[in-house]
C-alpha cells in the first residue's frame, strides 16, 4: 500500500480522502534532519505553509510521486528539484481566495477601528471610547496591487462599500479592470492617491521590496496599507519607521519577512499597526477546500490518474506525458521568452506548430506555451490546467496554426506575441539530444540555447557595436557568457543575444539603447 506523510495540520476531509488509498501518517513539527531521514518510506507528501520542502528532503525521497501543497503558493517547495525528479507538484490555486480577500478586508476594517486594541481594552477593565475613534472606508480610495483572484474580489467587496478602487497591475488588460469598476494607474499615482493600498500579488524578484522607504515617502499621511500576500513585498525597517514617525496612517501584515515573525522593530507600534499570524487561509472553509482539492489530486496520481492542478508537470497519462515532455518545455520556455519580450499586457499569441509538431495531438503545447506566456504575471498560480482560461480572461486572442511543410528541424515552435513593448516573436525547435535552441528572435536566424539571464539588442549591423556593448557591460562587471548575433542582410538591421551570468543590474538597459546604433534592448530571465 502507498504511504503518504502529511507533515503540517490539515483538514481531516483530506486525510479521510488520502486513506481510501494510502497509509497516511500525520507528523507535523518535523525538523529538516527528520524528513531527510523518513522521506524514502514515503510515496506522496501533502504540506501547507508550515514545511519547507528543499532540494535535500526532495532528493531522499526515492519513492516520492507527488507533492500536494494544501493552499496557493508553492514558495516553499523547491519546485525544479521536484521536476528533475519527476515529481509532480500540486497546489489548490482557487481553494482559498474567498478566505484571503476575506481577511484582507477584515484587517482593513480592524485597523481603521482600532478593534484589536478596543478589544484588548475592555477586557482589561477599562471603557475607554476617547482612544478609539476611527476613520470609515466608504468613499476613501482603496488601491488594490495585482488584480487576480483575490485582488479582484477585494475590489468587489470595497466597490460595495463605497470605496473608489484604483488598481495597479502591468498584466491585466484594461477591459478586466473595467469589469471590476477600477481604475488601471501605474504604481507612483496609486501610492500618491490611495487611503487605503491592499497587496495582492505573488512574492518575485521585481515585487520584493515593492514597499520600500521610496515609495512610503509618496503615500499621504492617511494612507494605511494591508498586505496578505507574501511577506517580503513590503521592507519592514522601513514601515516600521514610517508608522513611528505618524508619516503614514497605519498597517495591518498577515505576512512577514521571515515566519514566523520573531525579533521585530514592529512589534513595538501601537494601534496604527495590526499584526496577524499568516491566517489569510485560516478558514473552515478555506481549509476544507483546499484539503478536499489537494488531497483527491494525491490519490488520483497513486492510483496513476492525471494530476488536475499540476504547477510543474501537466496531466496527461504518464505514456504521452513521456513523449511531449521535452516539447512541453520547450513551448513553455518559448512562451516565457516572447511574453518578456512583447511585454507585461499581452494583446494576442500566435502559435505556428511546425513540422512534425503540426499534428492534432499538440493541443498541450499550446497549453504549455500559455504558461509560460502567463508565468511571469502568475508565477505558481498558472498551471497546465487553468492556463487557457486565465489567457481567455485576461483578453489574449490565442491563434494556433499548423505548417507540416516546415522540414528545417523535425519539428519546431514559432510564438508570435503583441503586448505592451510591441511585437515579438521567437522559434525554437529541439536538437537531436534533446537540449532547447532558440533558433530565430523576431525573425532574424540564431542558434542558441535559452539561459537564466538573456539580453537582446535590435541594432544596425555595423562595425564597433558588439565592442561597445560588451564594455558597457563589462563597466558594470557583468560578465558575458556567449554572444551570437543573427541578421538577414550585411549592414542591415540584427539582432544581438547575449547570455550573461548575472542579471542585468538596473538601469543598464536605457544606457545600452544610448549606444550608436542600437534601436532596442530587451532582458529575458528564465
Ligand atoms: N495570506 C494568506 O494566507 C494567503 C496569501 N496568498 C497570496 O496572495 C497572493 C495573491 O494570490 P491570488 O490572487 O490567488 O493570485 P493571482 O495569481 O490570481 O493574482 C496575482 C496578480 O498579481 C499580478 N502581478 C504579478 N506581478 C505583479 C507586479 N509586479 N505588480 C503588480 N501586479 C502583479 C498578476 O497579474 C495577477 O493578476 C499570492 O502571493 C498568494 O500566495 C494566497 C492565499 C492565502
Ligand atoms: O496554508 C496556509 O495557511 C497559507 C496559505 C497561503 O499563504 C497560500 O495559499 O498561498
Amino acid at each position: 500500500m502507498s504511504k503518504v506523510l502529511v507533515s503540517d495540520p490539515i483538514d481531516q476531509v483530506g486525510i479521510d480522502i488520502l486513506s481510501q488509498v494510502a497509509q497516511v501518517d500525520v507528523k507535523t513539527g518535523l525538523s529538516p534532519e527528520e524528513l531527510v531521514r523518513i522521506m524514502p518510506e514515503y510515496d506522496a507528501l501533502m504540506i501547507r505553509s508550515g514545511t519547507r520542502v528543499t532540494k535535500e528532503i526532495i532528493e531522499a525521497g526515492k519513492q516520492l510521486k507527488i507533492i500536494g501543497r494544501a493552499g496557493v503558493g508553492v514558495d516553499n517547495v523547491d519546485v525544479p528539484a521536484a521536476t528533475r525528479q519527476g515529481i509532480v507538484v500540486v497546489n489548490s490555486p482557487e481553494g482559498n481566495t474567498i478566505a484571503a480577500a476575506e481577511h484582507a478586508l477584515a484587517m482593513m476594517l480592524s485597523l481603521s477601528r482600532h478593534i484589536p486594541d478596543a478589544n484588548a481594552s475592555v477586557k482589561s477593565g477599562q471603557w475607554d471610547r476617547k482612544s478609539f475613534i476611527g476613520t470609515e472606508v466608504y468613499k476613501k480610495t482603496l488601491g488594490v496591487v495585482g488584480l487576480g483572484k483575490i485582488g479582484s474580489h477585494v475590489a468587489t467587496v470595497a466597490k460595495a462599500m463605497g470605496m473608489k478602487i484604483l488598481a495597479y497591475d502591468p498584466f491585466i488588460s484594461v477591459e478586466r479592470a473595467e469589469e471590476l469598476d477600477a481604475r488601471l494607474v501605474e504604481l507612483d499615482l496609486l501610492f500618491q492617491e490611495a487611503d487605503y493600498i491592499t497587496l495582492h500579488i505573488p512574492k518575485t524578484p521585481e515585487t520584493t521590496h515593492l514597499i520600500n522607504a521610496e515609495a512610503l515617502a509618496k503615500m499621504k499621511p492617511t494612507t494605511r496599507i494591508i498586505n496578505c500576500s507574501r511577506g517580503g513585498i513590503i521592507d519592514e525597517a522601513a514601515l516600521a519607521e514610517v508608522l513611528k514617525e505618524g508619516k503614514i496612517a497605519g498597517a495591518a501584515l498577515d505576512v512577514f519577512e521571515t515566519e514566523p515573525l520573531g525579533e521585530s522593530s514592529l512589534k513595538s507600534l501601537g494601534k496604527n499597526l495590526v499584526l496577524t499570524p499568516h491566517l489569510g487561509a485560516s478558514t473552515a472553509e478555506a481549509q476544507v477546500n483546499v484539503a478536499i482539492d489537494v488531497a483527491e489530486q494525491i490519490r488520483d496520481v497513486l492510483l496513476g490518474l492525471p494530476a488536475r492542478s499540476a504547477v510543474n508537470i501537466p496531466g496527461l497519462r504518464p505514456d504521452v506525458l513521456e513523449k511531449l515532455r521535452p516539447y512541453l518545455q520547450l513551448a513553455e520556455t518559448l512562451g516565457n521568452m516572447v511574453g518578456q519580450l512583447a511585454g507585461g499586457r499581452i494583446d494576442s499569441l500566435n502559435i505556428r506548430l511546425q513540422g512534425e509538431l503540426a499534428t492534432n495531438q499538440s493541443q498541450p503545447l499550446i497549453v504549455a506555451a500559455l504558461k509560460g506566456l502567463l508565468s511571469q504575471a502568475l508565477r505558481e498560480r498558472v498551471n497546465y490546467v487553468n492556463a487557457s482560461i486565465e489567457a481567455k480572461e485576461r483578453g489574449i486572442r490565442v491563434i494556433e496554426t499548423r505548417d507540416a511543410s516546415i522540414r528545417d528541424y523535425s519539428g519546431s515552435l514559432h510564438l508570435e506575441a503583441q503586448g505592451t513593448l510591441g511585437e515579438h516573436s521567437v522559434t525554437g525547435a529541439l536538437l537531436g539530444d534533446g537540449e532547447i535552441h532558440i533558433t530565430s528572435i523576431d525573425e532574424f536566424p540564431i542558434n542558441v540555447p535559452p539561459s537564466p539571464h538573456m539580453l537582446f539588442t535590435l541594432h544596425r549591423d555595423m562595425p564597433g557595436i558588439i565592442g561597445n556593448i560588451g564594455s558597457l557591460l563589462g563597466s558594470f562587471n557583468v560578465n558575458i557568457a556567449s554572444m551570437q548575433v543573427g541578421r538577414k542582410i550585411v549592414r542591415g538591421d540584427a539582432v544581438m543575444v547575449l547570455s550573461l551570468d548575472d542579471p542585468l543590474p538596473e538601469g543598464i538597459l536605457s544606457e545600452i539603447t544610448k549606444i550608436p546604433g542600437i534601436r532596442d534592448a530587451y532582458t529575458v530571465t528564465l
